[in-house]
């Protein structure tokens, strides 16, 4: 049995102002540290001692991942950075508030844009500065790939690629991995894992800095699936970050 943890990052800024996020790059908040820092502390109580560590390119995840690394006294794991874990693209609803874009649109057209698969937010301008293909940090990756806006659909499309090829025959030979990664982006490998449909995926809501951890047998396949950490707090965060959508 092999034993996965994905770990979205702890609270960030934008989340503190709710604001849709996406690939904007900012950083976490005291909050977001601490919960950072607890995730560590509960993956040291339960004995995992990871053997690689795979994160996106952005500062919250990064930095997450660094301090859980911190508080496991396991700053020595080897950690990948790359792109293809990057939070969705948020398009052009990047740093607008959510809860006014919700009593401007209708929250059922925030929640389209939020949590439905296939829906993806209005885009960047081509010529707008946060083109990611104006960030130095992307100089290696082909402006054709690289968004201006996504769906669900196409997060899991080039989040995929990389998990078959690069992070699943990692966990298959038996080493232990943790993903530090972001809500939309661990909810396109949640789906995958997890076999969710694409009606049933709009009701996941992953909540920041508490490890889920996947069991997976020798073919891969996930046997169950659950947070570390008090039942009713994950609960309460996963509401919490449903109702970020709703006008107030
Ligand atoms: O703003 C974002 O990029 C994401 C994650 O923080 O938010 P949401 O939960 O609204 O998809």
């Amino acid at each position: 049995m092999h034993k996965l943890v994905l770990l979205r990052h702890g609270e960030s800024q934008w989340n503190l102002e709710n604001r849709f996020t996406g690939w904007t790059d900012v950083d976490l908040t005291a909050t977001g540290e601490a919960q950072a820092r607890e995730a560590g502390e509960v993956l040291k109580a339960e004995g995992f001692a990871f053997d690689v560590a795979f994160t996106s390119m952005q500062t919250r995840a990064i930095r997450t991942l660094n301090l859980a690394l911190e508080s496991m006294d396991q700053v020595y794991v080897p950690v990948i950075k790359h792109w293809r874990l990057n939070e969705r693209h948020y398009g052009a609803l990047q740093g607008l508030d959510k809860a006014e874009t919700a009593a401007k649109h209708g929250e059922d057209q925030v929640k389209i844009w939020r949590r439905s698969y296939d829906v993806p937010p209005p885009p960047l301008e081509e010529s707008d500065e946060r083109n990611p293909a104006l960030d130095a940090r992307y100089v290696d990756v082909p402006d054709e790939d690289l968004p201006l806006t996504e769906c669900l659909k196409d997060t899991v499309e080039r989040f995929l690629p990389y998990w078959d090829v690069e992070i699943k025959p990692l966990v298959a030979a038996g080493e232990s991995v943790i993903i530090a990664a972001h809500g939309n982006s661990l909810r396109a490998l949640y789906k995958h894992l997890a076999g969710i449909s694409d009606e049933d995926i709009i009701g996941v809501n992953i909540p920041t800095g508490m490890p889920l951890v996947f069991e997976l047998d020798e073919k891969l396949k996930t046997q169950k699936f659950y947070y570390l950490g008090d039942e009713e707090k994950v609960k309460a965060a996963m509401e919490a970050v449903a109702n970020q959508g709703k006008a107030k």
